[in-house]
């Protein structure tokens, strides 16, 4: 499953389809065309959920959510199902689904009949669209983009979500220099501490890593309420899928355990609790049991910590 370097280090593999979202291109906006597959467990899939919730896109783009297992892929099966003559131990998890499109049980048969030579990873998230029968995008950075503006033209004015702007034009350069550290050392940051094999390469990842959310830490510290500009842009939603694993999934799962956020990284902790209970599409698309499951499973049990996934925004925090 994970790709890695001769030296044991985690290495990210390339998403292959690229397109996007655009009035007049190859893949119009359209209301019921497109679908998105994600799984809840996974964060790069988290990001497209969050912004396709922010944007009001749950008339316009149906979901179908993979179960957390990933046991040779992800599957949409949903709790009630079983896969006949699978002896292996499947988990129920309510809130996953079938494929609500085709009914296929494998997200491989999807790359598949987008591309039948296709021989690279079955990831999601996946922006499928339903008139060609094939893959619009499945690399999360460029779904995000679609969803926060491809569709706008066909999004009800009145909508307040059609005014959210997750990627103004003046605060481009800024957010894609955020980006570029978070995605190194805090997205894929924990991948490469996690997915490490050696000693040597998780103390080389590890320093990255820490390093990172030091970086992050000192960013939020000088008194801002988000990381670029002053409103919530990409850049907070890319954060965001990270930080909400770290201390109920990373910590343990991937040894991240040089600090908590709840404990070490009081302004990045402040942080994170704002987004998640104050921006609906924050909350409503963090699903515990799947995210922990969905890291957890392999080991046969899922631990119990820790007390609080979330803690609660004090009163004068909030
Ligand atoms: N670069 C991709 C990465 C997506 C990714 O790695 N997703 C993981 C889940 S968190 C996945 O689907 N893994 C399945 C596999 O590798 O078999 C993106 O950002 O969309």
């Amino acid at each position: 499953m994970a790709v890695r370097n001769d030296d044991g280090s985690f290495k990210m593999r390339e998403s292959k389809f690229r397109n996007y979202i655009a009035v007049g291109g190859r893949f119009p906006p359209e209301k019921g065309r497109y679908h998105l597959y994600v799984s809840y467990a996974c964060p790069w899939a988290h990001r497209a959920l969050i912004v396709w919730a922010l944007k009001g896109l749950e008339d316009i783009i149906d979901v179908s959510i993979a179960n957390p297992q990933l046991l040779d892929g992800w599957r949409f099966v949903p709790s009630d199902r079983k896969v006949p003559n699978d002896e292996r131990d499947v988990w129920d998890f309510p809130g996953a689904t079938v494929d609500k499109v085709y009914g296929t049980t494998q997200l491989s048969d999807l790359y598949h009949k987008a591309d039948p030579t296709y021989d690279g990873r079955y990831t999601v998230p996946v922006l499928w669209d339903t008139r060609e029968a094939t893959i619009v995008n499945n690399e999360s950075s460029e779904v995000v983009r679609s969803l926060a503006s491809g569709f706008d033209s066909i999004l009800p004015a009145s909508l307040p979500a059609s005014a959210i702007d997750l990627y103004p034009e003046h605060l481009r350069a800024e957010i894609d220099a955020t980006n570029a550290w978070v995605h190194r050392d805090i997205n894929v940051g924990v991948y490469k501490v996690g997915f490490a094999t050696t000693q040597q390469a998780y103390d080389v990842a590890i320093r990255d890593h820490v390093a990172g959310m030091a970086r992050v830490e000192a960013l939020l510290s000088d008194g801002r309420e988000w990381l670029v500009g002053g409103a919530m842009t990409e850049a907070d939603v890319r954060l965001f899928t990270s930080i909400i694993r770290y201390d109920p999934v990373y910590v343990v799962a991937f040894k991240t355990n040089y600090g908590l956020v709840r404990h070490d990284y009081p302004y990045l902790h402040h942080w994170l609790k704002k987004m998640y209970w104050t921006v609906p599409a924050c909350k409503d698309t963090t699903h515990w049991d799947h995210l922990k499951a969905g890291y957890h499973w392999v080991s046969g049990k899922i631990p119990i910590g820790p007390n609080n996934n979330i803690e609660a925004l004090t009163d004068d925090e909030g």
